[in-house]
């Protein structure tokens, strides 16, 4: 672990205080806060594949108790397609940004969505053609994006590395490579989650809230350093110090995405 990261470990552990009372400040003052939450790895336990998650049958209806004491200022931020991240949570829609930040649903239910292209559609069509043989590999089309799994074929990192990046090349400056946790994928380059949730605090019911950014990847940094930057909270779920060695922007950690729905729960009560 870097100097670095040691020194944001001391911190984030030392006088900070800890994020179940951080989440549970929201209960005395509902009209001050925001939340923007991811959903892989933070509110939904990761698993094997993409389409192997298990949505627990509480989480849904806390989410909307939850967003109901915050006036309806709780968004979701995940990298998924919007469409799918939808149907996780059905019967409720939440405000919501997909594609790590590229496509929204604001809350007054108008869409600014993201479409493919016949060029990306080509390229995708390249890549499960490319890995077609290679075991474990799994390529999940995303629409105007793509991942490339290697959770269950951790020795292909390096060749699906070499791909994607070839990959993100063709597709040119409007899309742009981004790192996840045993994924690689190619996404519009237009936003980011820091700034999905930037654009979410300039509409009803967010704006004139303080954000609460919660996440647990690479992806999330972006949401975490916005939310500080805007006097906000910021906390990763697992380490202090990212894959790379570098120091989380988060500034506090919560230890699993069943803490958070703990919290959660007993916040929706
Ligand atoms: O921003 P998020 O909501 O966290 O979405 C990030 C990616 O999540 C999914 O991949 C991750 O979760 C899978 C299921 O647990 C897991 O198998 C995979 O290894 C993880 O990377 C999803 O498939 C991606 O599209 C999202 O971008
Ligand atoms: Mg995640």
């Amino acid at each position: 672990m870097s100097q670095q990261a040691k020194s944001r470990e001391a911190q984030l552990t030392s006088g900070l205080t800890p994020p179940g009372t951080a989440v549970s400040d929201l209960l005395r003052d509902l009209d001050r806060w925001a939340l923007f939450l991811d959903i892989d790895g933070t509110l939904i336990d990761l698993a094997d594949t993409p389409d192997g998650i298990v949505v627990p049958a509480d989480l849904p209806a806390n989410l909307d108790a939850v967003s109901k004491k915050l006036g309806g200022a709780l968004a979701l931020v995940t990298g998924r397609a919007l469409p799918y991240a939808d149907r996780l949570f059905q019967p409720y829609q939440f405000p919501i940004a997909g594609l790590h930040g590229a496509e929204r649903r604001m809350s007054d239910g108008a869409i600014d969505c993201v479409t493919s292209t016949p060029e990306f559609e080509l390229l995708k069509a390249g890549l499960f053609s490319d890995t077609a043989g290679w075991d474990g590999v799994l390529i999940e089309d995303k629409g105007a994006a793509v991942g490339a799994h290697y959770r269950q074929a951790p020795e292909r990192q390096t060749d699906l590395e070499a791909l994607m990046e070839r990959a993100a090349a063709d597709a040119g400056s409007d899309f742009t490579l981004q790192r996840g946790k045993m994924v690689i994928e190619i996404r519009p380059a237009r936003a980011s989650k820091g700034e999905a949730l930037r654009s979410f605090l300039d509409e009803p019911p967010f704006a004139g809230r303080l954000p609460v950014a919660i996440g647990d990847d690479l992806t999330d940094e972006a949401m975490f350093k916005t939310a500080n930057a805007l006097g906000g909270l910021s906390i990763r779920i697992g380490e202090a110090t990212l894959p790379d060695g570098n120091a989380t922007q988060a500034t506090m950690l919560l230890s699993s995405a069943a803490e958070l729905r703990d919290i959660l729960a007993g916040f929706a009560r």
